[in-house]
Formats: structure tokens, sequence, C-alpha cells
């Protein structure tokens, strides 16, 4: 071969390798300038979006100082939810209009000799207030009994004898933590623990579950939330705006109408994923008829199941509206095992009669009552806190 040939099987051999490394830098800058991925691989029953939130990974606590002089980029701040314990105590001012139930029960018990008008009076106290017939005429018998026992008008003893059958009647030995055991599936693997949060629409439900996040993000928790509200599609916005401000990542659907239990699915698919302990999924359980949302909410149960069990269904319901609360209670208590309840908007009405109410007709404990609109008025129910802030 003459040195013309070799000199140009060189230039080829250049050309190729410079053309194989830009190609490879190509790549290469395109996958990283993507920053990390929120397109998720395709699933079986749905695409799904995951709204990550603004900052997700990064901490709540202090960031680590820069280690060059580079200009700093900022960092969205996620906020530092309110810790969970200890909130009732600090949002007891605002039972005040419930508070109204103690105070009257207090000043006419304290009027020594009760005639039966007395009595009656006691009695439409405790209606108003939503205590509900049964838990009412029990507790007008035990205090019949105890004042004519006790036989005293000292303040202190009523208190105390009132304290004691309130309590009773709130029940202080009812298992209100959320189970939030670490799972091992048939595989062996870790699964999220998940829970479903079901209710009328306008009860709070949205709101509720973006507070929940909170709570279990101040307590340690890594959280999933899952929009299966697809029949509001503000839901859905609602629930990102709520997740982003703490971190956490929110699955959604694109499509407006979309089928819930497959968004449901794919949040706890999603949880899987990211090694989530907990996938906390909306709903929009609308109220059409028991035979639908039977259907509903059984198929999102079931569907979410066969990536982890189901272990808290959370019925919110709102406060205020009384007997019909009530009603809407028994009808998703047919239709999905409830194990436990949110009690929104206690805060502002005088009926909190209604958390004896409506433990005793359905069996389930008052797990939370939302007392305000801000992020952290979530509280986890305490029956003594409870019962002091009725009598304060
Ligand atoms: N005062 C007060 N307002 C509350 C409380 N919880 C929720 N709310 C308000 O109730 C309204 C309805 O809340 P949402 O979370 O949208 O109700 P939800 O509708 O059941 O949700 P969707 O099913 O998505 O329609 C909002 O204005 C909330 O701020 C509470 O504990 N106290």
């Amino acid at each position: 071969m003459t040195d013309q040939a070799w000199i140009l099987i060189a230039v080829a051999v250049v050309v190729v390798v410079v053309a194989v490394v830009g190609v490879v830098a190509l790549t290469s800058g395109r996958r990283a300038s993507r920053g990390p991925s929120t397109t998720l691989p395709p699933v079986e029953v749905s695409p799904y979006e995951v709204d990550q939130a603004p900052g997700a990974g990064a901490s709540a606590q202090e960031a680590p100082a820069p280690e060059t002089d580079a200009p700093a980029v900022a960092t969205p701040t996620l906020e530092r939810p309110a810790p969970a314990a200890g909130r009732m105590q600090r949002l007891r001012a605002r039972l005040a209009r419930s508070g109204a139930l103690g105070q009257t029960l207090l000043s006419i018990l304290s009027r020594g000799e009760l005639t039966e008008s007395d009595w009656e009076e006691i009695e439409e106290t405790l209606l108003l207030a939503d205590v509900g017939v049964g838990p009412t005429t029990e507790l007008m018998d035990k205090l019949r009994t105890e004042t004519k026992v006790l036989g005293t008008t000292d303040p202190e003893h009523v208190r105390d004898v009132l304290r004691r059958e309130l309590l009773q009647l709130v029940d202080p030995t009812m298992d209100r933590e959320l189970h939030l055991e670490p799972v091992v599936g048939d595989d062996g693997e870790p699964h999220p623990v998940t829970m479903l949060v079901v209710g009328v629409n306008g009860t709070g439900k949205t709101t509720t579950v973006g507070k929940l996040a909170r709570v279990l993000v101040a307590e340690g928790h890594d959280v999933v939330l899952g929009a299966a509200d697809t029949f509001r599609a503000a839901a859905a916005d609602q629930l990102s705006t709520w997740g982003s401000r703490v971190g956490v990542p929110v699955v959604r659907s694109d499509r407006e109408g979309a089928d819930p239990a497959a968004v449901a699915f794919d949040a706890v698919k999603e949880g899987r994923r990211t090694g989530a302990d907990v996938v906390l999924v909306d709903t929009a359980g609308r109220l059409q008829n028991k035979a639908g949302l039977m259907d509903e909410l059984g198929k999102i149960k079931r569907v979410m199941a066969r990536e982890a069990p189901v272990r808290e269904v959370l019925l919110v319901l709102d406060a205020t509206t009384g007997q019909n609360g009530m009603r809407q209670a028994q009808v998703f208590a047919e239709a999905v095992d409830v194990t436990g309840i949110v009690l929104t908007k206690l805060d502002g009405t005088a009926k909190g009669g209604i958390v004896v109410a409506v433990q005793r007709e359905l069996g389930v404990p008052v797990k939370f009552v939302g007392l305000g609109e801000g992020p952290d008025d979530l509280a986890p129910f305490v029956a003594e806190e409870f019962v002091d802030a009725l009598l304060s």
C-alpha cells in the first residue's frame, strides 16, 4: 500500500471515531437535560401522570451549604407541617361553639333539686347538639341516678360527674390509631400501606386528603397521593397543590372522567415503585344510589388490593350536616367497610354531639377531626381532650 492510501485510511478512522463520540455525547446530553424523569413506564391499566412536587426529594430541613462559588440556584422550599400530636389541645378554642353543650349542661345540673322541666331542658340540649336519641336517654338516666346519689350542687362535683359520663359516651377505649404497620407481600417485598378516603362531595374530602398527607409527612412517612376523584377535574389540581407544598407526588390521570379504579391502581403501583410506605387515595364517591356507590368503591378497593391490601377506609363527614350527614354515613358504611371517621368542620358548629352519634350508629371510631381551613387544622381525635374542651 502506498503512503497516500495509509493516510486516507487514517483520516477515515479519525472521522468515524469523532462521529461516534459526537452521537454518544448528544444522546447523554439530552438525557441529562431532561432531569429526573416523571414519565413512568407504561402500565397495564391506564397511562398516568405523576405530579412531582417541585423540590421533591428536597428536605424541609436546612439546605446544605453550596460547595462551589457558582451562583446559588433557588430550590423551592418545602413546608414543614406542624407535629400531629397535641393538635386538638392547640385547636381547643375552635370547639367553642360545641363547648356550649357542656356549659349548658353544667349550669342546669348545678341548679340542685332538678325539676322535670330542667330534665327536659337537658334532653333538648343534648338532642340539639346531635348526640342522638339513644345516647341522650342513656346519659340522662345515668345523670339522674348520679345527681340523686351525689345530692350536691357543688360545681366541681357536678363537673366531675358530667365529665365521667360524657367520656364514657365518647368512649376512650376505641382504637383510633391509623394502622400503618409495614406490610410484606407474598413475594417477600415490602408493600405500601394503602388508604382510601370516601365521602360525599363538599364534606371536605379532598382537603382532608391534603391535610392527612401533611400529618403523615410530619410523622416521617413517605407518601404518594392518588387523585381518583376523576369526576371533578379541579379536585386533582387541588390535590397536586397540597402535594407540592410538602413534596408528596400525586398520581392523576390526564383524562377527565377517567376510571377512578385505574388511577387508584396506578397510585399504589407508583407507591411500590418508589418505595413509599403510605398511599392515600381520594375518591369522588358520588351518591347517585347505593348500588352504584358499592360498585364504584368496591372496584377501587379490589383493584388497589391487587398491588397492596387496603388497610384503612376513612369516611369523611361534615359535622354541620346533622341527620342528613348520618344518613349518608350509613349508605357509605353499607357500601364499603369503613375503618375510621373524619369529622370535618367541627370548628364553628354547636353540633359536637355527632361524635357520639356517628360512632354509635356505625360502630367505627372518629379518628380525626377538622377544626379549620388551615393546612394543619386536622387533629387526631383524643376523647379526653374533646370532652375537656366541651366543659371548658
Ligand atoms: N371550617 C372548615 N372548613 C373546612 C374543613 N374541612 C374542609 N373545609 C372546607 O370545605 C370546603 C370543601 O372542601 P373540599 O375538600 O373541596 O370538599 P370535597 O369536596 O369533599 O371534595 P371533592 O370531593 O373534591 O369535591 C373547602 O372550602 C374547605 O376549605 C374544616 O375542618 N373546617
